[in-house]
């Protein structure tokens, strides 16, 4: 029998992940993190268009509908872009519930079923344990309803980063277009640099 889940996870010992005051409570739909993210932002071509709310005991809910803009194979997802979405919402749930800059280290997937084309993946997420800068997270994506078959699983380390990770190595035009755009916004909060 193969074995999906050889290492304990965490791999190391964490301390109970700190959920941040301000993070948006249960039942909340969450908008774009940003408008141009290829994972859920709304202004992005051939973006994944991936949407999310805050369900119960803070567990993440995100949800891809997979499209043959998705194909690897002939009416199935390619294995990278799921990969991608499970980066999305994994990435979402840490920014989200700790209120920190992070960015992903690790990520590791098992792909368990194939992922046809038309369906729609519920992806839900929990943040399993931090130990410094460093945040365990974990996934598991349903096909086709809430509690349908799992067909990807994920695990993923996030290292909470400062703020200067994006203003150094980002590109000076988007971030200026960005922060532009914050400054005009009815609700500045879709890209929240004060955690
Ligand atoms: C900004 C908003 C703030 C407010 C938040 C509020 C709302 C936000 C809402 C939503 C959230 C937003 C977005 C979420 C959506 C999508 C998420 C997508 C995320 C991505 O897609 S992001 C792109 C891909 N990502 C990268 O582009 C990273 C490139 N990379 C680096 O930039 C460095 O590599 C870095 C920074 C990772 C580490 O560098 P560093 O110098 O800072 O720190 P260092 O190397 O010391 O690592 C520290 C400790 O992590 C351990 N460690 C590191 N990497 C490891 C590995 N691979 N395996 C095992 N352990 C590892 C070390 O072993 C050490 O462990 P120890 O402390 O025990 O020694």
């Amino acid at each position: 029998m193969v074995s999906y889940t050889a290492q304990p996870w965490p791999p190391i010992e964490t301390d109970p992940p700190a959920i941040h005051e301000k993070a948006p409570t249960p039942g909340t739909k969450l908008q774009p993190h940003y408008t141009e993210c290829f994972g859920c932002g709304d202004e992005q071509p051939g973006g994944l268009r991936m949407s999310t709310e805050v369900a119960d005991s803070y567990v993440i809910k995100s949800t891809f509908d997979v499209t043959r803009e998705h194909q690897g194979a002939p009416g199935l997802a390619h294995g990278g872009l799921l990969a991608c979405a499970f980066d999305e919402a994994l990435g979402t749930a840490v920014g989200q519930l700790l209120r920190k800059p992070a960015v992903t280290g690790k990520l590791e997937t098992d792909f368990r079923q194939p992922v046809p084309v038309g369906s729609t993946l519920y992806i839900h997420v929990r943040v399993d344990g931090t130990s410094g800068r460093k945040v365990y997270a974990s996934a598991s994506g349903h096909l086709d309803a809430e509690d349908g078959p799992i067909a990807v699983k994920a695990r993923a380390l996030f290292v909470i980063v400062d703020m200067e990770h994006f203003t150094a190595h980002g590109d000076e035009d988007a971030l200026e277009k960005l922060r532009d755009s914050a400054k005009k916004a009815a609700q500045p909060q879709r890209w929240d640099i004060n955690p």
